[in-house]
């Protein structure tokens, strides 16, 4: 996994702390060109935090301790906050999962995804007019020119987010970052706004790093996944890999808390148990942050820090000291 490999974004060995409580450990993961990877997770594991530290915006008393960051070979975590500004928003975009929190209330549409084209592009009041038009079309904003005078509150949450998607997209990002950008929407819109985001992908060779909790999500949408616990990676596979071969005990429970009877994913996950429990602010400490939960945990798993994972021959990563049985057979 290297940047050399042509990857777009590689994160290698990222620690993020506050004072003395790490909060991300280890971090590893990386994205090809025109990739879609799928960070997934429950609620506190790091995936946001991942984004923030990608962006240069890591919350206030949060600070990058160790790694890397090398977007197109460039390492983020040692860029001047200027250079990280110019980065933002040009070569990497954002949208949140609420578009009220990215958009200004008291701002007309149009006017605030002309200030964001200007801060980037070298274009006149009325050439960011223009492109700002183009972009609300491209993003599936139904007349565009009466939208652009209006003000966020006048639009559907749908449509809220399209614009704060068009807005991300106006200077062509190689990378789009999409935190839970559907879980605010009901679901035909969800869909809706799933498909934008992946035809833009197509369209403008980007890539995306999509973050959700929606394992059907991941299986529909990207072509690889990352499985975060208590701030560490604990398994990253191709998606058809991950579906059928899940390795690390989390992951496995993850599929099968998240998958109905009848949901034709696979099979397999019959077999495994909930995840009982709640996810342990253990990151940094000793042992796999999963022991306590896992039914698999030994006296091993709560003395190995710096388990390091395997890789197996498909680059499946799983950091478990067990391997599955077909891997022991
Ligand atoms: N501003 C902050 N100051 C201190 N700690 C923070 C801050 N923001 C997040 N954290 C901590 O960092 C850890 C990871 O949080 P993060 O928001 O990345 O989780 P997440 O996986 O995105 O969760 P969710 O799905 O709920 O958004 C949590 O333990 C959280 O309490």
């Amino acid at each position: 996994m290297t940047a050399a490999s042509g990857e777009l974004l590689v994160i290698r060995d990222l620690v993020v702390e506050r004072p003395g409580v790490r909060l991300l450990d280890s971090v590893a993961l990386s994205i090809g060109k025109g990739e879609t990877l799928s960070l997934v997770g429950e609620s506190g594991c790091g995936k946001s935090l991942s984004a923030l530290a990608i962006l240069g915006l890591l919350p206030e008393g949060v600070r990058h301790a160790r790694g890397e960051i090398l977007f197109e070979d460039e390492d983020l975590a040692r860029a001047s906050p200027r250079r990280l500004r110019q980065i933002r928003g040009k070569s990497i975009g954002l949208v949140m999962q609420d578009p009220m929190s990215s958009l200004d209330p008291v701002l007309q549409i149009g006017a605030q995804m002309e200030e964001a084209i200007r801060t980037h592009l070298p274009l006149s009041a009325r050439q960011a007019r223009g492109r700002a038009l183009e972009l609300l079309d491209l993003a599936g904003v139904p007349e565009p020119l009466r939208r652009y005078g209006q003000y966020p509150h006048q639009l559907s949450g749908g449509l809220r987010q399209r614009v704060s998607i068009a807005t991300a997209i106006s200077c062509t990002p190689r990378l789009l970052i999409a935190d839970e950008p559907t879980t605010a929407l009901d679901v035909t819109t969800q869909v809706q706004v799933l498909d934008l985001l992946d035809r833009l992908r197509r369209e403008l060779s980007m890539a995306l790093l999509l973050i959700t909790h929606d394992l059907s999500i991941v299986a529909r949408r990207a072509d690889k996944v990352c499985v975060m616990y208590a701030g560490r990676v604990v398994e990253r596979a191709g998606v058809d890999d991950f579906f059928a071969h899940p390795r690390h005990p989390y992951s496995k429970g993850l599929l099968h808390s998240s998958l109905g009877a009848g949901t034709p994913l696979h099979h397999r996950f019959d077999r495994l148990p909930e995840i009982t429990g709640s996810i342990a602010s253990a990151a940094g400490q000793s042992g796999c942050p999963f022991a306590p939960r896992c039914d698999q945990a030994e006296a091993a798993c709560g003395k190995t820090l710096s388990w390091p994972g395997t890789t197996d021959s498909r680059d499946h990563f799983s950091a478990c000291l067990h391997p599955n049985p077909e891997e022991s057979a």
